[in-house]
């Protein structure tokens, strides 16, 4: 799949969705991505964790190729698509007209149209984006994404702006999209409970690098609350600096 690879070198990898090596990402002489080593396999979901400010989304703009001032090696797939928090639709532009934005070639509004469909937006193909609910905007980019048939899905917070009942929704969306492309996810997240829920690996980056890398139980659908994923969660909180109470103890005092 990802033998037809662009980036800084095309060296050929045959099994692995991206291979980042020796990463660095400067501003104004600050590195914000310092020697960075990653590698995804083809089909893998990736859930990427860090505290606000670490990198996440200078990363995936990397990947993206959409900032290319970096030093080091990145091995991308050519087809990959991205998709930000807030939607980008083109205000006046019609949703599906959207979804087709910047593919080569004149495609048939039926190439955006079945897009839609799978994203459960085939009825709206026809509106302007102001007319569309913050859930049917981050569905019609996510739509967007898709017609670019990826091996590579880079999603930024992408569920972030949406209401709680929306959210799920959102999800279940994306890990139903994800089982039938069987495209490489990489889900940029502030949410362990989010990746635990999605991911089959989570990745904590911090100091420029990523400093934690853990395999998600391959069980699916999740349980949250489960043994190993309570662990997980714990063990996850605790690289990205957040304090947990102790376990409460079970033996109380008896009275005299
Ligand atoms: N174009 C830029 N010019 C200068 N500094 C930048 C630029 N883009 C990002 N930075 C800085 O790089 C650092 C990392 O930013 P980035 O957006 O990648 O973090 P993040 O981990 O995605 O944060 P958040 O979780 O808050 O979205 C921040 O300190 C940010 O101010």
């Amino acid at each position: 799949m990802a033998t037809d690879l662009q980036g800084p070198v095309t060296t050929p990898v045959t099994t692995d969705a991206v291979r980042v090596r020796g990463l660095t990402r400067a501003f104004e002489g600050r590195p914000v991505i310092d020697g960075l080593d990653l590698t995804l396999r083809a089909g893998e979901f990736t859930a990427l964790l860090g505290h606000s400010g670490c990198g996440k989304s200078t990363l995936l703009r990397v990947l993206a190729g959409l900032d290319r001032d970096i030093e080091g090696t990145v091995l991308v797939p050519k087809r990959r698509a991205v998709a930000f928090q807030a939607p980008r639709l083109m205000p006046w532009k019609r949703v599906w007209r959207n979804v087709l934005l910047g593919l080569p070639g004149k495609p048939e509004r039926a190439v955006a149209e079945r897009a839609l469909e799978e994203v459960g937006l085939g009825h709206r193909s026809g509106a302007w984006p102001k007319t569309l609910s913050g859930g049917e905007a981050q569905r019609a980019s996510l739509a967007r994404a898709l017609v670019r048939e990826p091996d590579l899905l880079l999603l930024d917070e992408p569920f972030g702006a949406l209401d709680a009942l929306t959210r799920i929704k959102a999800q279940q969306l994306v890990a139903e999209l994800w089982q039938r492309r069987g495209c490489a996810v990489l889900l940029v997240t502030h949410d362990v409970d989010e990746a635990l829920l999605l991911a089959d690996r989570a990745l904590v980056m911090r100091d420029g690098v990523i400093a934690y890398d853990t395999q998600v139980t391959p069980t699916r659908p999740r349980t949250p609350g489960t043994p190993a994923l309570t662990e997980l969660r714990s063990r996850l909180l605790t690289e990205l600096g957040v304090e947990q109470p102790a376990p409460r103890s079970t033996s109380h005092p008896t009275a005299a």
